[in-house]
């Protein structure tokens, strides 16, 4: 690729980060992307050229710099002063050591460094983490035991990794194309799985809702890069304060989360934690410890944040204002309304249209955003209408029951979407309001 093709592609994925993003302060913006851009590709150069130099292999003969730091034995700066820590977020980074924190949304004066510098001032520099800076080059995913979890072993098994691309959710045998990848320098790490492991990855992991607003090549990428990790009971996946290096989906048994000490949560099969300080370059909000015997899968930081980062921080701000206002969910916390909003979807429905049907089963629950909605039931007509805020098609899930009445638009509805694994477990105590509130006991 020439010079100009790699500029003008630049500026292409600049163009389309802007418009996605539309940041307030254009300049921090662009100088953010770039910084960014810079560091990924020289971290990559770098864990390449080690490689390299371990096979006697010359991988990288324009790279003379990065050559000389692999001589010298020394690890360059490739960090970017700002990270990737854009200024239009609305979370503070390591306010107790940064110097310059960034506190709502605007970038302070001190924020303006020029170059690849001082790493003493760089907010990844300023947690004390026993797994060694975030984002220092490194040669694919940290190891997990690299922060003293004795005993919980990655697997990796040896057998030829493939995947059906016919099947949205589901791996199974066919290579990966790392044409797909980009052509900024970063490669996302690609594991390899015994049968036996893709198996349960079609089983649980893949179905997760986060993955389902995936197109199918990142799905792959995903899933791929995805590592297995066996927590005994009691370990310590997570401690509160270190800073963030995988996301976690859990497949198999019960992660209790505490903060200051205090237990807040527990999540199950299927669940994923760990995404906070990810999405944003914030500490560890939670210590997270395996209930009892743990599977997971852990998604390193870079993968999840280009990958995953966009439509999860999209949907959470994009439901956030509309959940705190609904009732029945006033007892959930704003972590619990947050992972709700993980697993939302929006449908519209124009006048007249059913959106649930009286005897068919049903798969998902209802919130209304706007418009109006008609109940029906056969023989009684309309017995309620609904309104903004209203829910509706709890009682299928509730009871496994066909639909008790028809739902019909009146006006533009839109309607916001819980499937059913997500009701079961992100509703947490308003499944009891539901079950109190059940409108055929009233
Ligand atoms: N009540 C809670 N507050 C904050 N984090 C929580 C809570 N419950 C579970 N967690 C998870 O615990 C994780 C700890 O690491 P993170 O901060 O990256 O992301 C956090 C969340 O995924
Ligand atoms: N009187 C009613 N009888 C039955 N369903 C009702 C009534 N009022 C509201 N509904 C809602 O209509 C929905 C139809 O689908 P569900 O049976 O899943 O859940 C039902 C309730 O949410």
């Amino acid at each position: 690729m020439s010079n100009f093709q790699q500029y003008t592609l630049e500026l292409e994925e600049l163009d389309r980060q802007f418009k996605t993003q539309n940041p307030t302060d254009v300049l921090q913006f662009c100088y953010n992307y770039f910084g960014n851009r810079l560091q990924q590709q020289r971290q990559y150069l770098w864990s390449q050229k080690q490689k390299a130099d371990t096979l006697g292999l010359t991988l990288f003969p324009s790279t003379d710099e990065i050559a000389r730091d692999v001589q010298r034995k020394s690890v360059p700066q490739f960090k970017n002063t700002l990270s990737d820590n854009d200024p239009h977020t609305k979370y503070q980074t390591l306010e107790s050591e940064d110097p310059h924190p960034i506190s709502s949304g605007e970038p302070s004066a001190g924020l303006f460094k020029t170059s690849f510098e001082s790493s003493q001032a760089s907010p990844f520099h300023t947690t004390t983490s026993s797994s060694g800076a975030a984002l220092s080059p490194t040669d694919g995913p940290r190891p997990f035991n690299s922060t003293n979890y004795s005993g919980f072993a990655a697997l990796s098994a040896k057998s030829t990794m493939r995947i059906n691309a016919n099947r949205r959710t589901s791996v199974s045998a066919e290579a990966l194309n790392p044409e797909t990848f980009g052509e900024d320098g970063w490669k996302p790490p690609v594991h390899q799985f015994t049968s036996e492991q893709l198996q349960r990855l079609n089983a649980s992991v893949v179905k997760n809702f986060l993955f389902s607003q995936l197109d199918e090549d990142s799905l792959k990428t995903i899933i791929f890069a995805l590592e297995e990790k066996r927590a005994p009971q009691g370990t310590e996946i997570i401690k509160q304060g270190d800073e963030g290096d995988f996301f976690y989906v859990v497949e198999k048994g019960t992660v209790d989360f505490f903060v200051n000490g205090q237990k807040v949560n527990s999540s199950g099969p299927g669940s994923s934690f760990g995404e906070l300080a990810l999405m944003y370059n914030s500490p560890r909000a939670a210590t997270a410890i395996a209930q009892t015997d743990c599977i997971l899968w852990a998604l390193d930081r870079m993968t999840f944040r280009r990958i995953l980062l966009e439509g999860t921080s999209k949907k959470r701000s994009m439901y956030e204002k509309f959940l705190k206002e609904i009732p029945l969910l006033k007892s959930l916390s704003s972590y619990e309304r947050s992972k709700l909003a993980d697993a939302l979807n929006s449908e519209f429905y124009s006048v007249g249209q059913n959106v649930v049907t009286e005897g068919e089963a049903g798969e998902n629950f209802y919130f209304i955003e706007s418009g109006t909605a008609d109940v029906i039931k056969s023989g009684e007509g309309v017995v309620s209408k609904l309104n903004k805020g209203d829910y509706f098609g709890e009682l299928a899930l509730l009871y496994d029951s066909p639909r008790q009445a028809t739902v019909k638009a009146t006006s533009p509805l839109k309607v916001v979407t819980l499937g059913k694994s997500g009701f079961q477990r992100l509703l947490g105590p308003a499944v009891d309001v539901l079950k109190l509130q059940d409108p055929t006991k009233h």
